[in-house]
């Protein structure tokens, strides 16, 4: 959630303006380098107290399991202090904020302006975080019969129950207090979504646009994965990333191994080691690393998703479609295979595969369980020449692709955004 933070962050101070970026000390080291504008950006630390159930060190969603996320709130509002002090301190015009749903109390308290800055879809703040519905269940209005929860979905469902309540008031708290909302979206892909959370919380729905970093910007490629990916041919690879939460069971772990040695298609897959292991190699296959030793990498480390991506040797994306990686994917000339996990992550699948129509999504049991043979079967409807579901999508990809990566359209959307909000931060009406 920072990332998108700090790249909106950038294009604030690109036009002039200073941001302090409240943030765990943790996290402060993992994104200083994405901050592009360190004379009017000014990172501020917070102490994260520790709290009974939360890991000892753990300061940000990537460090638990998603089943200790509550605690994680827990310890978010016992920064209330720091943050107040910081408000009281700097006398800021605005405040962004997402999870944190005291902001906009508190702030009021010292007259400043509030924006919840939306980064996860609109379509699952649409389902999940208006007024109406319930676990699973849509609000009355919802604009889609088709990006629903199905009934394969009761795995995410049920990780999402141990949260979804707090999580819920949070939000929808937020939502209603804030002075205007923003989404980090735009109208080509969501439109319908965005419109129908501005009417049910009758308040000014910013969109922001995707808010990626400009490619140009990044590092290049490290040297390890351009000479293995360029031994293969154009658009042959087939990546697999799921993100920043995802931690397999080692019997799925183990599936996705199988799954895509199946595929008989070269492959890199990037995850962190499954549970119950300390490193990837202890819970591969029996006899798995010999069978694939010249195709197939299976990688426990992060590696640079958007630059692999656009790699020519890479033509196939297995992704858990995070809102990020949904955004990367669109952008990228891959196919794109999806194994949602999270709540979100089901809702953005059924947004790109039938709504969309630009992906095809692994088919799974209703215990949630995906074999190797449907892992293999799904990307391979993508990646044999001539299939007929492969050429529908890489049609209807790149047609939306088109739209998403024209001139301007992202410039577009940030550079509008900011006028909007100079205008609503000086209309003294509102206060
Ligand atoms: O090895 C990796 C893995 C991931 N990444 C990057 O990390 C980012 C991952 O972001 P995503 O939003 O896709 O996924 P995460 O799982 O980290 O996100 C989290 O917040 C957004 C929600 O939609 C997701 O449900 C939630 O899991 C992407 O920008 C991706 O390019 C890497 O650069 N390298």
């Amino acid at each position: 959630h920072m990332t998108p933070f700090l790249h909106l962050a950038n294009k604030l101070a690109e036009k002039g303006h200073r941001v302090t970026f409240l943030l765990p000390k943790k996290a402060q080291k993992q994104l200083e380098h994405l901050n592009l504008f360190p004379d009017s950006i000014v990172f501020h630390p917070l102490t994260i107290f520790p709290v009974d159930g939360l890991p000892a060190g753990a300061e940000t969603a990537s460090d638990i399991p998603v089943s200790l996320v509550r605690f994680l709130s827990i310890a978010m509002d016992l920064s209330r202090d720091q943050v107040e002090a910081a408000v009281r301190a700097l006398r800021p015009d605005l405040i962004l904020f997402d999870i944190a749903h005291w902001v906009p109390d508190m702030a009021k308290e010292h007259g400043v302006k509030t924006m919840m800055y939306n980064v996860i879809s609109a379509n699952c703040t649409a389902h999940d975080l208006v007024p109406g519905g319930e676990l699973g269940v849509p609000p009355p209005g919802y604009p889609s019969s088709k990006v629903l929860y199905r009934e394969q979905d009761a795995h995410a469902l049920s990780s999402f129950s141990t949260y979804y309540k707090r999580f819920y008031n949070r939000v929808t708290t937020g939502l209603m207090n804030c002075d205007f909302i923003s989404i980090r979206t735009c109208q080509e892909i969501e439109g319908k979504f965005c419109d129908y959370i501005e009417r049910q919380y009758q308040k000014k729905v910013l969109l922001t646009g995707p808010m990626l970093p400009e490619p140009e910007k990044s590092k290049p490629l490290e040297d390890q994965w351009s000479h293995w990916l360029s031994g293969f041919g154009q658009g042959s690879v087939v990546f697999c990333a799921l993100g920043s939460q995802i931690t397999l069971e080692k019997d799925q772990f183990q599936e996705l191994c199988l799954g895509m040695e199946l595929t008989g298609l070269p492959f890199l897959v990037a995850v962190t080691p499954p549970k119950g292991a300390k490193t990837i190699q202890e819970a591969l296959p029996e006899g798995f690393e010999d069978r694939v030793k010249s195709r197939g990498v299976v990688w426990g480390e992060w590696v640079q998703q958007p630059l692999i991506l656009a790699h020519s040797s890479v033509g196939c994306f297995v992704s858990h479609c995070g809102f990020g990686s949904m955004w990367e994917s669109l952008m990228s000339d891959c196919q794109i295979v999806l194994l949602p996990y999270l709540n979100d992550q089901v809702l953005n699948t059924r947004l790109m595969t039938e709504e969309l129509e630009v992906s095809v999504e692994v088919k799974r049991e209703e215990t949630g369980w995906f074999s190797k043979e449907n892992l293999s079967c799904a990307i391979m409807s993508v990646m044999e020449k001539d299939s007929e579901v492969g050429n529908r999508v890489r049609r209807s990809h790149a047609n939306l692709k088109e739209v998403v990566v024209s001139a301007g359209l992202l410039t577009g959307y940030t550079d509008k955004f900011v006028d909007t909000l100079e205008k609503l931060v000086n209309d003294t009406n509102l206060e």
